[in-house]
């Protein structure tokens, strides 16, 4: 493997200080655009998707049904690790970004020490059909066996934690309706399950006032939220 050298990078980092530095992680159709502007909205932060941090070869290389190498992904994790660091003193940023390696986070956090990973996890079923689903996206659904493949879950040395994509909506959850799904579709989280000011993200297992929303997410609270970003569990 040709990757950059963390160490080298490292050098360049600058002095510690409080920040909010979150990378939103996962495989392809994990839902990480979703959630990252979710949570930057609810942080007040501004968010950036890796996928736009490509160069063009990249992303042509994807289209064309070809899995990204260690090679081609290097220079991008280092130019996503240095967008991470411009944040550091402005108050922060969420970036989604598969991260899909413990040496891709390695070269990120060269960057960006204080990063802290948050990976989206679902069944090979859902994330296939999301990926199916969705149209406009240059990624091919069948690429995605490569990039869980590739996956190399957080280490417990890492600062992050997992969580799962998407819960149950309940049959009258409103944003099922936005998605076009009856109220016999099972779902594994619709997007307002993500989004929603009172969603998993914010609360536990909750069910809103008057019981329009539920899911069984696992959540990260406003305090966790907070914790996430001085070291998560
Ligand atoms: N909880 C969810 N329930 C149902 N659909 C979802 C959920 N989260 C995201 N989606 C849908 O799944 C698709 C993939 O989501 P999204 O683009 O956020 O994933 P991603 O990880 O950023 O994908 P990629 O890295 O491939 O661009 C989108 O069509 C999105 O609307
Ligand atoms: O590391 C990678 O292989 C890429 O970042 C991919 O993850 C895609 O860009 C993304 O998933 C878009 O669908």
């Amino acid at each position: 493997m040709r990757l950059p050298e963390g160490d080298k990078l490292r050098a360049d980092v600058p002095s510690a200080r409080s920040s909010i530095l979150v990378v939103v992680m996962g495989v392809s159709a994990a839902g990480k655009s979703s959630v990252a502007a979710a949570l930057a909205k609810m942080l007040a932060i501004p968010w950036v998707d890796a996928d736009d941090l490509h160069p063009m070869e990249n992303t042509a290389k994807m289209a064309a049904g070809h899995p990204l190498t260690d090679e081609d992904r290097g220079p991008w994790l280092v130019t996503v690790g240095t967008r991470l660091a411009a944040s550091h003193d402005v108050g922060g940023v969420v970036v989604a970004c598969s991260a899909l390696r413990r040496a891709y986070r390695d070269l990120i956090r060269a960057r960006a020490p204080e990063t802290v990973f948050i990976h989206l996890t679902g069944p090979h079923q859902l994330l296939a059909e999301r990926a199916q689903r969705r149209t406009g996206h240059f990624m091919p659904p069948a690429l995605l066996e490569s990039q869980l493949a590739a996956l190399e879950p957080l280490d417990s040395d890492e600062t992050g934690t997992a969580r799962a994509s998407g819960g149950f909506c309940a049959s009258t959850c409103t944003g099922r309706r936005k998605m076009g799904l009856g109220a016999n579709d099972r779902v594994l989280g619709c997007e307002r399950c993500i989004v929603a000011p009172h969603g998993p993200l914010m609360t536990s297992h909750r069910r809103r006032a008057g019981g329009s929303h539920t899911s069984d997410q696992e959540s990260v609270t406003a305090r966790e939220r907070w914790s996430a970003t001085h070291g998560l569990n």
